[in-house]
């Protein structure tokens, strides 16, 4: 009647079809998760989303998706064709008995509707449970130094070990669950062919049906409830991986920042003029803490302006709201006249040199971490150059493989890191220079050469804006306008001899930092 052998090796032929429109679904995926991740509006989202997480939930997450379409459907799509074929079959031999067949595989499904349910929650805990152990071992390991000097590797094996036990917990539950679904099973399965030889025995002996079709009976009922069975053990599969990829797919529900999507203006040239207009900004995690408040202050083409205050004052979000990696909340930034946010971002970008707090390094050689993001071919005698003019140039060569050696965490002192971030960002030659605590490693000499770098005018003879967070009285002194932070806000602007005869805050903080270091 139905050649189920034949059947199955189509479908099987369909299943190779299956997988590799499963890969190419899960590169696609992942090259989306991905995009969506770098071209977020709010970068705070990895703040609160560890990077290692994220990015190993892009690899398993994704790989369950692909297992999912790759096998999961395919066997669904056989054993629901199977069970359809056995039914009518069924019901032709003796549609009572059929219908009873029916009724048990009916109360399968519901059972097993409960217990894909139930896999579906415990698969995004086990997500989130291994996220979180995840997190912690690469935490530790991460920040081993610390670990060691505070002598806590037992508290954090303790920390590691809660969250396996954890997991552990969660599995013994979903191993219950997969027990009580297959007794579940087994007890249905049994109960249809004691039903089948109980009533079939009974319609024997009365004449209805023979014992071949008896027979026949049997056989298909049990192809019937193996199918039905299948089909749930593969929605519960199904079921397993929705759970686990929901981030994934939270992910990709990000819309990417406008920044990227719509064209921006470019200007014709640029001076430099800086205008912070009225901004206010408060940061998406903590939308009721105000970070800058009504700041208004320009920086002029050529001007050298030092941001100072106590810590946490708001100095550096300035910076990130001028690179652009978040919106004001309130009031606008122009640069030559033009509001950044009409700006290409990319045109932007292109024309700024960032030096920040703790500059981070790629795992590439040095040549390649001085010219990182700089859009047309770099000479090696041009990034000679730029190393020679942040100081790198002597301890470069020093280097086994000079410029060729692979830059590792452990290999540079944090100076020698920040002095290769510098060289990155004079190579650029930048219309506009952002310096955020960017020479606080260099030795006094140093520093003092590097400064001068900063002021030089670039390679075209048009001048540099430059804007520098300090807390070293040697640089700040060295600006042509100071601009004094305090709880987000501007308390006072001028020169550093005009606000040392207003003995205000910038006074007070020059005569602790003169104390101090005397
Ligand atoms: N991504 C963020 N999400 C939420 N709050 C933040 C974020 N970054 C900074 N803050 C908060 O904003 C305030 C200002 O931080 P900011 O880094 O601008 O200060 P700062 O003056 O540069 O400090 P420092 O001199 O120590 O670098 C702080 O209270 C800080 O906790």
């Amino acid at each position: 009647m139905f050649n189920f052998w034949n059947m199955q090796v189509k479908i099987f032929g369909v299943r190779g079809c299956c997988f590799g429109i499963a890969n190419m679904i899960l590169v696609k995926r992942i090259r989306e998760a991905l995009y969506s991740a770098l071209l977020l509006q709010d970068i705070s989202f990895f703040d609160s989303e560890t990077v290692g997480d994220l990015t190993s939930r892009l690899g398993a997450d994704c790989q369950q998706v692909s297992r999912v379409i790759g096998n999961d459907l395919n066997l669904i799509l056989r054993n629901v064709l199977q069970g359809a074929g056995s039914l009518i079959y069924l019901l032709v031999l003796s549609w009572p008995l059929g219908l009873c067949t029916v009724g048990i595989c009916t109360i399968l499904s519901a059972v097993m509707l409960i217990y894909g349910r139930y896999q579906k929650k415990a698969a995004r805990l086990v997500q989130e449970v291994t996220a979180s152990a995840n997190q912690v071992a690469q935490e530790t390991l991460s920040l081993i130094r610390t670990v060691r000097v505070h002598g806590t590797e037992g508290e954090e094996l303790g920390r590691y070990k809660w969250w396996l036990g954890k997991l552990a917990d969660i599995s013994l539950r979903q191993s219950a669950a997969y027990g009580f679904w297959n007794l579940s099973f087994n007890s249905l399965y049994h109960s249809t062919q004691v039903i089948a030889v109980l009533f079939g025995g009974m319609a024997i002996l009365a004449g209805h049906i023979t014992a071949e079709k008896l027979t026949k009976f049997i056989l298909y009922s049990e192809w019937l409830i193996y199918s039905t069975w299948w089909v749930g053990d593969n929605i519960s599969s199904l079921m397993q991986s929705v759970g686990a990829s929901e981030k994934v797919f939270r992910l990709m529900d990000l819309l990417p920042s406008s920044q990227f999507i719509e064209r921006g203006v470019k200007l014709q040239g640029l001076t430099g003029l800086i205008e912070f207009i009225d901004v206010s900004f408060y940061y998406p995690s903590r939308p009721t803490v105000p970070v800058v408040q009504h700041v208004s202050f320009s920086v002029h083409p050529g001007e050298v302006v030092a941001i100072v205050g106590f810590s946490g004052s708001g100095k550096s979000t300035l910076v990130n709201l001028l690179l652009q990696l978040y919106e004001p909340t309130n009031g606008q930034i122009l640069i030559d006249g033009h509001p950044l946010k009409e700006l290409d971002i990319m045109w932007w970008r292109e024309r700024i040199g960032y030096v920040g707090q703790e500059p981070k390094l790629f795992r590439m050689d040095i040549s390649s971490n001085i010219s990182y993001g700089c859009t047309h071919y770099i000479k090696q005698e041009d990034i000679e150059w730029a190393a020679k003019q942040a100081y790198a140039h002597d301890f470069i060569s020093a280097l086994p493989n000079g410029y060729e050696t692979l830059v590792d965490d452990d290999l540079l002192s944090g100076g020698q890191r920040q002095r290769i971030a510098i060289a990155r960002a004079i190579i650029r030659d930048p219309s506009i220079l952002v310096l955020d605590e960017a020479t606080s490693a260099l030795d006094a000499e140093s520093e003092y050469n590097v400064q001068g770098v900063f002021r030089s005018v670039r390679s075209d003879l048009t001048t540099r804006s430059v804007i520098v967070i300090a807390h070293r009285l040697s640089t700040i002194k060295a600006a042509d306008k100071i601009v004094v932070m305090d709880g987000g806000q501007i308390v006072e602007i001028g020169s550093h001899r005009e606000l040392l005869l207003k003995d205000g805050l910038y006074a007070r903080l020059t005569r602790k930092q003169a104390d101090a270091m005397s």
